[in-house]
C-alpha cells in the first residue's frame, strides 16, 4: 500500500509556504553573487549526465524543506513498494515494474508469487533472435526477399516511445531497414505511409497493449487488407504481420500467428512500456545490442534512485523542484528544450509520460486534491524553440520552469554548427536567468547614439527581469545508454511527484469517456438520419456534417 498522505498536512509543506514569502523576492543573480560554490553546491553527475540545478529560485534552505517534504510523504516506502513488486496501480489493482523490463543484474522481482524476471529474460531473448533474423536478412517476405521496411502501428505508448527513440538513436540505425510509425486513425496516416512501402518487403507490427484500440485496430485492418491486395493469400500474413500485445485472444483473432507474438503483461503501463516488447521497432531498427545499451543504462539510473539518498538523487531533485514551483509559485507548466535536433520528439513523448500519469485530481484517499497536480508539459528542440515561443518564456506573464537538455559531443561535427548550437543552450539559461536591468538597456541605448526621446519611448520594452529557473542536463553524447539514464531519470521524476502529491500515477481513466462518446457517435455519422440526441452544439456540429458530405 502507498502512503495516502496529504502533502499540504506536512510540517514541510507549512513551512515551505512561509519559505516562498521570503523567496519570491529573491533574485536568482543575487543568490549567485552571494554564493561562488552554488554550482558546485546544486549540481550532481550521474555517469556522463551533468545535471546543473543551480539556476534554480533555491537556497540550501529551500532544498532541506523539500527533502523534509519527501520524507514525510512516505517516498522511499513509496519507491520501495514500486520496486518489490507491490500492486502500487490501485485502481487497476496491477503492480508497476517497467523496472523489471530493464533489471539487467536479474535479481527476482516477484508478482503473485511469481519471478517475472523469467518472462521478462524469454522476451527479450525472442526480441532479440526476431531482430536478428531481420536484420541479417533471415527473415524473408513472400516472395523471398528480405524485409528493408517496418511499419509499426500502435497509438499513445504503443507509438511515442519507440518513436522517440528511432528518431533520437538516428545514428544507430541499420543501414538497410527503414522504419515508419502510423498512429492516426486519420487514414492519411496509413495512406500516406503505404504509398512508400512495398508489400514484399514490409514488416508490420501491431503494437497494442489491449490490442482494443480503434486507431490501432482500424490502421492494422486497412494494413493487412492492403498487404492482401497484392500478396493475394492469408497464408502469406505470417511473414509480414506481427504483434506486441498482453492479449493472446485478440491477436489470434485478428490472424496473427501466436508464434509471431511478442508478449508483455499488466505490470507495464502503455507509457512506460518502450523498454517491453513495445521496443520490438526499436531493436529492429538499431539492433538488439543497441536496445540493450538503452536498457543497461535505464538500470542504472533505475539503482541510482532506489539507492541514493534524496539529496544527490537526480529524478527526487528534479521532481522536488518542480513542485517547488507547481505548488508555491503556481507555475502551470514546465517546458522540455533538448538542444539536438535527434531529440526532437522527446517533449511529445514526456507529454504522455508526464500528463497521462500525474493529471489527476482525486487523491489516495478517493477526495478531490485540495492542490496542484502535473504541470503542463511542452517543448520543442532548440534552436528553433527560440525563435517560436521563447519570447514568452523571457518576458511573458508566466512563470515557465524549463529543462535544457544538450550534448556536448554530436553525431554530427558540421564545420562550427555544435558550437553554434551548444552557444545558444548556454546563453538562454544565462539570460533567463540575469535577464536585462533598465540601467543595461539604458547603457546600450546611449550606446548605439539613440536621442534621448527614442530611449525614453523604447527602454521599458527592453527590460528583461530575468529570475527565470532552468535546469541544465548536459551530457557528453546521446548515445543509447545516455538516452536510457536519461528517460529513466524522467520517469522516476513523475514517479516522485505523484507519491508526493498523493495521486495515483499509473492508470490513465480521464482518456476513457471520450472514447465511450465516439463509439456512441461513430453510428451516428454512418446514417442519413438528422441527429438529435445531444447538446444543440453537439447536434448541430454533426448535422452540418453530414450535409457538407451529401
Ligand atoms: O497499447 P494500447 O492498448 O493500444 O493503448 C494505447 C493508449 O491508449 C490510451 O490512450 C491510453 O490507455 C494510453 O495509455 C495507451 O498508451
Amino acid at each position: 500500500m502507498l502512503p495516502t498522505i496529504n502533502p499540504t498536512t506536512t510540517q514541510a509543506w507549512k513551512k515551505l509556504e512561509a519559505h516562498y514569502e521570503q523567496m519570491q523576492a529573491q533574485h536568482l543573480k543575487d543568490l549567485f553573487q552571494q554564493d561562488p560554490k552554488r554550482f558546485e553546491k546544486l549540481s550532481l553527475t550521474f555517469e556522463d549526465i551533468l545535471i546543473d540545478f543551480s539556476k534554480n529560485r533555491v537556497t540550501q534552505e529551500t532544498m532541506q524543506l523539500l527533502l523534509q517534504l519527501a520524507q514525510e510523504t512516505g517516498l522511499q516506502e513509496a519507491i520501495d513498494g514500486m520496486f518489490s513488486g507491490e500492486k502500487i496501480n490501485f485502481t487497476e489493482d496491477r503492480a508497476v515494474l517497467h523496472v523489471a523490463l530493464r533489471n539487467s543484474s536479474n535479481s527476482p522481482i516477484m508478482v503473485d508469487g511469481k519471478d517475472v524476471m523469467l518472462d521478462v529474460n524469454r522476451v527479450l531473448d525472442q526480441m532479440k533472435a526476431f531482430s536478428e533474423q531481420v536484420i541479417s536478412g533471415g527473415w524473408k517476405g513472400y516472395t523471398g526477399k528480405p524485409i528493408t521496411t517496418i511499419v509499426n502501428i500502435g497509438i499513445g505508448g504503443s507509438d511515442l516511445g519507440p518513436v522517440m527513440v528511432t528518431e533520437a538513436l538516428k545514428p544507430y540505425q541499420q543501414p538497410n531497414i527503414t522504419t515508419y510509425f502510423v498512429s492516426n486513425v486519420d487514414g492519411t496516416h496509413i495512406a500516406e505511409t503505404l504509398k512508400k512501402v512495398d508489400a514484399e518487403t514490409t514488416l508490420f507490427m501491431i503494437a497494442s497493449k489491449t490490442f482494443t484500440t480503434q486507431e490501432t485496430m482500424t490502421n492494422a485492418h486497412s494494413a493487412r487488407t492492403w498487404f492482401l491486395e497484392n500478396a493475394k493469400d492469408e497464408e502469406h500474413i505470417k511473414k509480414h504481420f506481427v504483434a506486441i500485445s498482453t492479449n493472446t485472444k485478440a491477436v489470434s483473432a485478428f490472424g496473427i500467428d501466436p508464434q509471431n507474438m511478442f508478449e508483455f503483461w499488466d505490470w507495464v503501463g502503455g507509457r512506460y512500456s518502450l523498454w517491453s516488447a513495445i521496443g520490438l521497432s526499436i531493436c529492429c531498427t538499431i539492433g538488439f545490442e543497441n536496445f540493450r545499451a538503452l536498457l543497461d543504462g535505464a538500470h542504472a539510473m533505475d539503482q541510482h534512485f532506489q539507492k541514493t539518498p534524496f539529496e544527490k538523487n537526480a529524478p527526487v531533485i528534479l521532481a522536488l523542484l518542480g513542485i517547488w514551483y507547481n505548488n508555491f509559485f503556481s507555475a502551470e507548466a514546465h517546458a522540455l528544450l533538448p538542444y539536438d535536433q535527434y531529440m526532437h520528439r522527446f517533449a511529445a513523448y514526456f507529454q504522455q509520460g508526464d500528463m497521462e500519469s500525474n493529471g489527476k485530481s482525486v487523491d489516495r484517499n478517493s477526495q478531490p486534491v485540495n492542490y496542484q497536480t502535473g504541470p503542463i508539459i511542452w517543448g520543442e528542440p532548440g534552436t528553433n524553440g527560440q525563435h517560436a515561443f521563447y519570447q514568452l518564456i523571457h518576458q511573458g506573464t508566466k512563470l515557465i520552469p524549463c529543462d535544457f537538455l544538450a550534448p556536448a559531443v554530436t553525431h554530427n561535427p558540421l564545420s562550427d554548427h555544435h558550437p553554434k548550437l551548444m552557444a545558444n543552450f548556454f546563453a538562454q539559461t544565462e539570460a533567463l536567468m540575469n535577464g536585462k536591468t533598465e540601467e543595461e538597456v539604458l547603457k546600450e541605448m546611449q550606446a548605439a547614439n539613440l536621442s534621448e526621446e527614442e530611449i525614453k519611448s523604447l527602454k521599458d520594452f527592453k527590460v528583461f527581469e530575468g529570475n527565470r529557473p532552468t535546469n541544465s542536463i548536459l551530457f557528453k553524447q546521446l548515445t543509447p545508454r545516455t538516452l536510457g539514464a536519461l528517460l529513466a531519470m524522467y520517469e522516476h521524476k513523475i514517479f516522485v511527484q505523484g507519491i508526493i502529491w498523493n495521486i495515483y500515477s499509473f492508470d490513465q481513466w480521464g482518456v476513457e469517456l471520450g472514447k465511450q462518446l465516439a463509439s456512441k457517435i461513430l453510428p451516428e455519422l454512418l446514417n442519413e438520419e438528422p441527429v438529435t440526441s445531444h447538446d444543440s452544439s453537439t447536434n448541430g456540429l454533426i448535422n452540418q456534417f453530414k450535409a457538407f458530405r451529401s
